[in-house]
């Protein structure tokens, strides 16, 4: 039986490329609703004709509630408030949802946690292919280089980029911390100015560019006295995002309560 698809944030940047994406995949998804803000322009709009792929017959609605009824999963890349608002109505409904949106405080993670014990949940900072392969490969240097190296990461986003350091910076520099048996929270330093002294060889430094239309570029640096080893994503298309979403969404169709994210999807666990 199909998957029926609803997205939120529908007109973004990740909304639009999301539409194209169901419209691209294999018919056991379909795009059931397209929600946008009440107060959108964009209300009873065609969403097929919004993301230029020609007319669907979904129209843009002002309110997930009006929808809810007529998905099995939802597709949220939004900001953290809406997504948060979302997943509560998810849980009312018992409606999955797939979450791409980044930047949550640490109360609002708390809510999707709680969430997703109700409701099947797949969260990722990043659902591109080639960017759940690195976080393998940066455990596996984080596990041969060890405390011989210094560990920075690099990220570079388009300049309408609202949060920094990027969720997958900060994924990534969690999957190194983790393969070191470091706390990120004490040992992260984000950018760096003025007399700062020498480095501590402990700590794993962050640095964010927002400039022009990146899509997005990460850069995780081993540096050790003579050679240095960099690991490097570099993505030229929000379809690469949108294409691993989807693909989540018929994944979490057929899977119980629980937080997931796209390294189960991939079957990277
Ligand atoms: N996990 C992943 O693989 C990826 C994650 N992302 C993340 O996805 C998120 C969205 O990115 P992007 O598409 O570029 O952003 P956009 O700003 O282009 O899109 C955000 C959408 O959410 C809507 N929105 C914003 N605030 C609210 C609100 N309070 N209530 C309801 N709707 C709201 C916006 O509507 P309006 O225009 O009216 O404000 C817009 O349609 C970001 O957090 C980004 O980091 C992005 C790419 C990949
Ligand atoms: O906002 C974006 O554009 C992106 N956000 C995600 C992040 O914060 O890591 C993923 C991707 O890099 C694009």
């Amino acid at each position: 039986m199909t998957t029926r698809v609803g997205i939120t944030g529908a007109a973004g940047r990740m909304g639009k490329t999301l539409i194209e994406a169901i419209a691209l995949a294999a018919g056991d998804l379909t795009l059931a609703a397209a929600i946008e803000r009440p107060e959108s322009s964009l209300v009873g709009a065609d969403s097929g004709e919004l993301a230029g792929q020609g007319r669907n017959g979904v129209p843009v609605v002002g309110a997930l509630e009006e929808v809810i009824a007529d998905i099995d999963v939802l597709i949220d890349f939004t900001v953290p408030d809406a997504t948060t608002a979302n997943v509560q109505t998810c849980v009312e409904h018992g409606v999955a949802i797939v979450i791409g949106t980044t930047g949550f405080t640490a109360p609002q993670q708390a809510v999707l946690d709680a969430a997703a014990a109700q409701i099947p949940m797949c969260k990722a900072s990043n659902f591109s292919t080639g960017v759940n392969l690195c976080f393998k490969l940066l455990d596996m240097a984080a596990r041969v280089l060890g405390d011989d190296v210094d560990i920075e990461v690099y990220e570079a986003h388009h300049r309408h980029k609202i949060d920094a350091p990027s969720g997958t910076a900060l994924s990534m520099g969690q999957v190194v911390a983790d393969a070191l048996g470091r706390d990120l929270d004490k040992v992260a330093v984000y950018g760096r100015e003025g007399q700062t002294g020498a480095r501590d060889r402990e700590t794993i430094g962050f640095a964010t560019v927002r400039a022009g239309d990146i899509v997005g570029d990460h850069t995780v640096t081993f540096a050790a006295d003579g050679e240095r080893v960099e690991i490097t994503h570099k993505a030229s298309s929000r379809m690469s995002f949108a294409r691993g979403a989807v693909r989540a969404a018929g994944w979490l169709k057929s899977a119980d309560a629980g937080l997931y994210d796209m390294q189960d999807v991939l079957g990277l666990k």
